[in-house]
C-alpha cells in the first residue's frame, strides 16, 4: 500500500523538492499573473542570461536576451525585433496547457510545457530535446509553423480574426463561472484610406503595426486582442468593469496621439475610434460584437478618436 502523499508543508518534503529543482538539467519557471517571473531554478536562469536574484517581467527577459544574442532564437531581423514580441506574446497564456518545441541561441533545442491557473499564473517547464533523434523534426516544425500561421494575422503577427473570435467564445462560455465579466472592444482606425492614399500602402501597413503593437501591449494575462481585418481591431479585456475597460482604451488612444510611427514623416500621427460593450450571460460572439460595433459608429459619428460604451 501507498503512504498517503506528505503535506506540501513538510518541512523534509520542501527541502528536497528545493534541492531537486536546483540540481535539475530541465529549465523550471514561474510567472506571476503580470507575466513577473517569480520563480526561476539555476537551468532556466543559464538558459535567459539572468542572474540569481533576477524576477524581469517576461517581455523584458525576451528583449533582453535577443539583444544579447542569448535565450530564444528570434526568426525576425532586429528592426523586426518588437513586432516578432507582440506576435509571440499574443499567443502566450492564452491556454490552460500548451507545448511546443523552441531553439535556443546556444544551439540547444527545448520542448516547452506551458501550464495556466485560472489566477493567471504560469509553469514553465522545459526538457533539452537536442539528442533526440532529428527524424520528423522538419515535419514537427512545419505542423507548429502552420498552426501559429492558422491563428496569426499574417501583417502584424497578432492574433488573426479565427483566432481572436475563437478566444472571445472561450471568454463567453467562462462567463457562468460567479465574479467573472468581459469587456469586448472594437477598434478602428480613423480615416485610414487618407493615410493610404496620401502616404502609400506601405506607410499604411506601418502604421497597422504601430497599432497593433501598442494594443497587445494593453492587454493583461487573461486578455486577448487581434486583428478583424483591414483597419479594424478586436480587445478582449477578462474580469473589469466598465469604466475600468474604458479607463484602459482610453489610456491606449492617449498613447496613439502620442506616436509617430513614420520615421520619414515626423509629424504624422494618427487615432482610433473604439466601441465597447459588457458581455452578459447568454450573450454569443455575433450579439456583443454587434453591440460593440453599434457603439463604434456612434464614436465614428461623434467625431473619432474616442471610446463609446455600448448602452443596454
Ligand atoms: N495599408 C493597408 N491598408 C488596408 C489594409 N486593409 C485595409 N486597408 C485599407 O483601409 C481603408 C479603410 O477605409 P474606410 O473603410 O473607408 O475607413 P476610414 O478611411 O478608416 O474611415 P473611418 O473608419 O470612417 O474613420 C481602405 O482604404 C482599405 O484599402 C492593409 O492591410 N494595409
Amino acid at each position: 500500500m501507498h503512504s498517503p502523499p506528505l503535506p506540501p508543508t513538510d518541512p523534509e518534503l520542501l527541502a528536497q523538492m528545493l534541492a531537486l529543482q536546483e540540481a535539475s538539467p530541465q529549465l523550471i519557471g514561474v510567472f506571476d499573473q503580470h507575466d513577473v517571473l517569480r520563480f526561476a531554478n539555476p537551468a532556466f536562469r543559464e538558459a535567459f542570461n539572468l542572474a540569481p536574484e533576477a524576477q524581469p517581467r517576461w517581455l523584458d527577459m525576451m528583449r533582453a536576451n535577443a539583444r544579447a544574442g542569448r535565450g530564444s532564437v528570434v526568426s525576425a531581423p532586429p528592426a523586426e525585433l518588437e513586432n516578432w514580441l507582440a506576435a509571440v506574446a499574443s499567443r502566450r497564456g492564452k491556454q490552460a496547457f500548451r507545448a511546443f518545441e523552441a531553439d535556443l541561441m546556444d544551439g540547444r533545442w527545448i520542448w516547452m510545457c506551458e501550464t495556466l491557473l485560472p489566477n493567471g499564473w504560469m509553469f514553465c517547464c522545459a526538457s533539452d530535446i537536442s539528442s533526440l533523434k532529428t527524424d520528423g523534426r522538419a515535419l514537427r516544425l512545419q505542423r507548429d509553423q502552420a498552426l501559429r500561421a492558422a491563428q496569426t494575422d499574417v501583417l502584424t503577427g497578432i492574433s488573426n480574426r479565427a483566432h481572436v473570435l475563437q478566444q472571445l467564445e472561450q471568454q463567453l462560455a467562462g462567463l457562468h463561472q460567479p465574479g467573472r465579466r468581459l469587456a469586448v472592444i472594437l477598434l478602428d482606425l480613423d480615416r485610414f484610406k487618407q493615410i493610404n492614399d496620401g502616404l502609400g500602402h506601405e506607410a499604411g501597413d506601418r502604421v497597422l503595426c504601430d497599432f497593433a503593437r501598442r494594443l497587445q501591449r494593453s492587454t493583461r494575462r487573461g486578455d486577448a486582442c487581434g486583428r478583424m481585418g483591414g483597419e479594424e481591431f478586436l480587445l478582449l479585456l477578462a474580469d473589469v468593469e466598465a469604466e475600468q475597460a474604458r479607463a484602459i482604451v482610453e489610456r491606449l488612444l492617449e498613447q496613439l496621439r502620442q506616436s509617430r510611427p513614420l520615421a520619414e514623416q515626423p509629424l504624422f500621427r494618427y487615432t482610433c475610434s473604439a466601441g465597447l460593450a459588457v458581455a452578459r450571460a447568454g450573450d454569443s460572439a455575433r450579439s456583443v460584437c454587434q453591440r460593440a460595433d453599434v457603439a463604434l459608429y456612434q464614436a465614428k459619428a461623434a467625431g473619432r478618436d474616442r471610446c463609446v460604451l455600448a448602452s443596454d
